[in-house]
């Protein structure tokens, strides 16, 4: 073994102390104190311990200080790589996973729950400051129902170890602390034992759910080490948990421990005390102990219409249309219709939320066939037979819902329209979506209301940061639609659990099989990570992106699960759609994406014939193709090999940086010459700097390989030139640039016959002649007219809905330019 000489130990030392301070004033200064977590990190690396991670610091450390400095001057730089405590993170979770196998089998410490308590208050405290989640090793759920597992006492486990077969029967205790996407408590058993137990996908609800003092069930525990290197049971599917007395059938002897005994009656009598102190869970619990305790008729029915209303307020739809239907008298006694058209409004009610509109409408109309008058029963009627005809024709009033949005109100009420696209096999890439009829240039090819979206401004943690140990990935991940998805999914029907997990995901858990185990349908939360992953779409904030200032209409896209570390900065709004998750990628799309509140919108950037594929791009093609492709092959496992990504393959990486560098410098310009348009139009010099930009940008491609393919990175400099040469009233200039601009976008202008429509005069197709010029320059009125139709339909094309478009009119008109189409 090496030995160091007192002078190299020395130096060592003080450099681990010269380290150790830095930690320290790094953390001052980003969070105004150090952490805990960075107090014990620097009494580590103080004493010498993970020297190898000393080093990472160290350099993690000069980056943070060129940071820290860079911010004191004011100056904006991105961060490369991880900061310190993301580091720190990282190194513990990798040493965790790294001593497992060192760790499995061993007994478990004995600890009463005093031990266990105050160690939740330190892990509280710890997670509070860096709520990072680690994503394990994937494991599955318990699909064995209760009572073919065996009871095990907490004293009896080891670590590592996923107890298969066994059953934890443990009452809460204490307090329940949530962080990020998982609550954290403490339980104990029969034995005066006690653990603490991490629980994923729960939220703060979760300490009425299971109140304390309340026995409940924990399926095949898994013990292991939390997040923070604690001893826990982890629960990361919450259909692992299951509480007794929500559960639809007397489940085990065992449960019966805690059983009060009452009559069904008096269960209903207590079941009303809590809905009416909006103790919803214990509410739902003591009607559901009502209908074990025997409940039969009027009260049976009474028991069971009061379930659903409670399942309706705890978005349990898919329970509250069972008990409502089982609210619903024979129809022998004339006294009960009141109460039937009560049910039957509840089971309406949640298949509105079910999004079954054929099944809502049924139960509508059976309540109206007992009272006739009904007016909620009318308003409902009438708000299904709204979402038939958009099913029916697509026809949503996309204006309307745009001005209703609100941060408040981001969602849509609407009905999906999917009825021009079929699902098929796409060759080399899985499922895809195929036209199923003709859709022309700007037409609506679906409309899709997300299963679950999630705004940043409504959840903390709308993005999380997790280390994935299977990739050693740290990444921001959309951690609340992860959590509201998995929990949506054990509320919603069996055919929409189906399509989700039919979706593409690297851990397959249980695909797309329907599990049933002790009235719930099991969810593998794995899974459901790894389908987000590949699926989810994450959308800016609107107002940052839109022009128009239209609040729901999102445009942009970035992927989520992203690694760049700006695209961990961005704020998330994530969405999951079951249905247009189909949609495979391509560098030339003939499709386009824009997001209405929760709701996706797709139209055809050009005229699209039946049987076609529906394609989008995942990652714009203005991104170069080698960050284009490292991008899909890191996210989605695949490698676009279209017509553009093999004509860009071929150029050099020189020129492709070239390109690059000019784009840059022509966008910051032509951001320059937009926003302050009436200064620089007067500005000869500026406009000048611009058509040189142009022209050295368009020198990149050439023309012979680019022929008929858009030319990424032209369109900015080029929308920013036509309008400054509006301005100038040089409107020959002006137009031969939308021309180009069109033509650079793939989409060639045609002037092929008089009276042609919007969609006529663009053609997908290269080498068509482009007389539009010359046409133009006529002052023909119709022709005009076609051009502002043009324009309205490619607007329309690519932001979705019209909203906005009189705006950019007025500023048009309010700056005294006339648009040289010429008026009556
Ligand atoms: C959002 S899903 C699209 C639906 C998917 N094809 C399916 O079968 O469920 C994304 C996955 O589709 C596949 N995919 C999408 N576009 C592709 C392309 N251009 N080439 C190859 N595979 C593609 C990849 O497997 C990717 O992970």
């Amino acid at each position: 073994m090496p030995t160091q000489s007192p002078s190299q130990h020395d130096q060592q030392d003080a450099q681990r102390r010269e380290i150790a301070h830095s930690l320290t004033g790094y953390m001052q200064k980003r969070m105004g104190k150090p952490t805990s977590e960075t107090k014990v990190y620097a009494e580590r690396i103080r004493s010498g311990e993970h020297d190898d991670f000393m080093r990472r610091i160290s350099i993690a450390l000069q980056e943070q200080s060129r940071l820290i400095l860079a911010d004191l001057e004011g100056e904006s730089v991105d961060a490369q790589g991880p900061d310190i405590p993301t580091l720190l993170f990282m190194h513990d979770t990798d040493h965790r996973v790294s001593s497992v196998p060192s760790r499995r089998g061993q007994r478990r410490t004995a600890k009463d729950p005093e031990n266990v308590l105050a160690g939740l208050s330190q892990q509280a405290a710890a997670a509070r400051e860096d709520p990072f989640v680690a994503i394990s090793e994937p494991y599955g759920p318990c699909v064995a129902p209760l009572e073919s597992l065996e009871v095990i006492k907490l004293s009896e486990l080891t670590t590592e170890t996923h107890h298969r077969g066994k059953i934890l029967f443990v009452e809460r205790i204490g307090i329940v602390i949530q962080s990020s996407i998982r609550t954290l408590c403490a339980i104990k058993d029969d034995d005066g034992e006690a653990e603490a137990v991490e629980l994923y996908h729960r939220d703060a609800s979760l300490a009425e759910d299971l109140p304390s003092e309340t026995f409940f069930f924990i399926k095949e525990p898994y013990f292991t080490l939390s997040t923070r290197g604690f001893p826990v049971i982890r629960v990361d599917h919450p259909t692992d948990v299951v509480n007794p007395d929500s559960s639809p059938k007397g489940l085990s002897k065992l449960a019966s421990k805690q059983q009060v005994s009452r009559t069904a009656s008096e269960w209903k009598d207590v079941g009303n005390g809590f809905f009416a102190k909006q103790e919803y869970f214990k509410a739902g619990r003591a009607y559901q102990s009502a209908l074990k305790a025997g409940a039969e008729g009027k009260l049976r029915l009474d028991v069971s219409r009061n379930l659903a209303r409670v399942d309706l307020t705890l978005g349990r739809h898919e329970q509250a249309r069972v008990n409502a239907i089982n609210a619903v008298s024979d129809g022998s006694d004339p006294a009960l219709v009141a109460l039937d058209v009560k049910a039957y409004f509840r089971a309406a009610s949640a298949s509105y939320q079910l999004r079954d509109f054929p099944q809502s409408e049924e139960y509508s109309m059976k309540l109206l066939a007992l009272a006739s008058h009904d007016e909620d029963g009318l308003r409902l009627l009438e708000r299904v037979r709204a979402r038939l005809r958009e099913i029916k024709d697509g026809e949503h009033d996309f204006q309307q819902l745009v001005k209703r949005l609100s941060r408040q109100q981001p969602r849509v009420d609407i009905a999906d329209f999917t009825k021009r696209t079929v699902a098929g096999t796409s060759k080399g890439r899985g499922r895809g979506l195929f036209a199923a009829e003709d859709v022309s240039l700007g037409g609506v090819i679906l409309c899709e209301k997300a299963l679950c979206a999630t705004f940043e401004w409504e959840s903390e943690n709308s993005s999380t940061k997790t280390y994935d140990v299977r990739l050693k990935k740290f990444d921001g991940f959309p951690a609340a639609l992860w959590m509201s998805t998995v929990q949506k999914l054990q509320q919603t029907s069996p055919q929409c659990i189906t399509q989700v997990t039919s979706l593409t995901g690297r851990h397959q858990g249980l695909a797309s099989k329907a599990v049933v185990a002790d009235g719930s349908h099991i969810i593998d939360a794995f899974q459901i990570h790894d389908i987000i992953a590949a699926n989810a779409f994450a959308i800016p904030t609107p107002a940052k992106t839109q022009k128009t200032e239209a609040f729901g209409v999102m445009k942009t896209i970035v992927p989520a699960g992203t690694d760049s570390a700006k695209a961990m900065n961005i704020p998330d709004n994530c969405a999951l759609f079951s249905y247009a998750s189909l949609v495979n990628h391509s560098c030339l799309p003939n499709a386009t994406r824009v997001f209405i509140g929760d709701a996706i919108v797709l139209r055809a950037t050009r005229a699209i014939r039946k049987g076609e594929e529906i394609l989008h791009s995942y990652v714009m093609p203005t991104v170069d193709v080698a960050v284009r492709h490292t991008r899909m092959e890191l996210i989605w496992g695949f490698r676009c090999d279209c017509t553009l990504c093999k004509v860009e393959g071929r150029e050099s990486d020189d020129i492709r940086q070239r390109r690059a560098a000019v784009v840059e410098e022509a966008g910051k310009l032509a951001d320059d010459l937009t926003t302050h348009l009436v200064e620089a139009s007067q500005r000869s010099e500026v406009v000048r700097r611009g058509e040189r930009l142009h022209a050295r940008l368009k020198a990149t491609f050439k023309s012979e390989i680019y022929d008929g393919l858009p030319r990424a990175g032209m369109s900015h400099i080029q929308a920013a030139l036509a309008q400054i040469y509006c301005f100038r009233k040089e409107y020959t200039r002006c137009r031969t640039m939308i021309i180009e601009a069109f033509d650079c976008l793939g989409w060639t202008l045609i002037l092929h016959k008089a009276g042609a429509t919007a969609a006529e005069l663009m053609s997908p197709k290269p080498g068509h002649e482009t007389r539009f010029c010359e046409e133009m320059s006529k002052k023909d009125r119709k022709l005009a007219e076609q051009v502002r139709e043009l324009a309205r339909t490619v607007y329309v094309a690519l932001n979705g809905v019209e909203y906005g478009i009189g705006k950019i009119d007025a500023d048009l008109g309010a700056s005294g330019t006339s648009t040289g189409i010429p008026t009556r």
